[in-house]
């Protein structure tokens, strides 16, 4: 078994959790509550945001024009196609993407971006590699998962959001990012390991919590609109 295979293997429980989460089943159901639509893209939002920072900080760690080439293409990605299902979700909550923009972090989203920026400053290239990675993998199996399990078709409300997420330029993200963490981390020390399997697996935990953040509209407890 790969490092990466191994790492999906024994994070399976997160993805499982992820796969049943109430938000998740309900976009395979069509009905997903407005509020929590609406306060997922408003976290959403700031957290692209703050991973384009990270993949800045991840080219500052790199030596390789083959990296430096990818953590550009994925900024590309983020900047002028993340925006897509974004858009799909305000179509379905009936609202302007605008007004959702420019909110502050609710603490999980807060405590995923602190976690990212984290590894990205203090952390090895595989730990950034690996903090990363939970992201487009399980949004890539969520779309298969919700292909299997629900009637998926034109006429389906977040059928963009399906698509956009099932296709295979993101299977080949997550294959390009797989090899280039395997390959790192076959020279990695067993403590730089430990610290790879535990920034890996602090991520997959802390999608779940953003799925749930959304769904039970969490914020902090003074205001919900504290000004960080
Ligand atoms: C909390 C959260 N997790 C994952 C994604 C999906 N996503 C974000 S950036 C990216 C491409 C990585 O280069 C993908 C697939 C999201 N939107 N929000």
């Amino acid at each position: 078994m790969s490092f990466t295979e191994n790492l999906r293997h024994e994070n399976d429980d997160l993805f499982q959790k992820i796969f049943n989460h109430s938000f998740v089943k309900g976009i395979g159901n069509g009905d997903v509550p407005s509020e929590a639509v609406k306060h997922y893209i408003k976290a959403d939002f700031e957290y692209l945001n703050s991973f384009i920072k990270v993949y800045a900080l991840a080219i500052v760690k790199s030596s390789r024009r083959s990296d430096f080439q990818f953590f550009n293409e994925q900024i590309s990605f983020i900047l002028n196609d993340e925006t897509h299902p974004h858009h799909n979700f305000c179509q379905y909550a009936n609202v302007d993407y605008k007004s959702l923009q420019h909110h502050p972090l609710p603490p999980t989203a807060d405590h995923y971006i602190k976690h990212m920026l984290f590894h990205a400053q203090n952390g090895t290239l595989a730990e950034i590699y690996s903090a990363l990675l939970p992201c487009p993998w399980t949004y890539y199996e969520i779309a298969l998962n919700l292909i299997e399990h629900f009637n998926i078709n034109e006429e389906h409300p977040f059928y963009e959001w399906i698509s956009f997420y099932d296709r295979d330029d993101l299977k080949d993200l997550i294959l390009n990012l797989r090899k280039r963490l395997d390959s790192l981390a076959s020279l990695a020390n067993e403590n730089e390991k430990i610290n790879i399997r535990e920034a890996f697996r602090k991520s997959c935990e802390l999608e779940l919590k953003f799925w749930d953040m959304a769904y039970t509209c969490e914020n902090w407890s003074g205001s919900s609109e504290v000004s960080l």
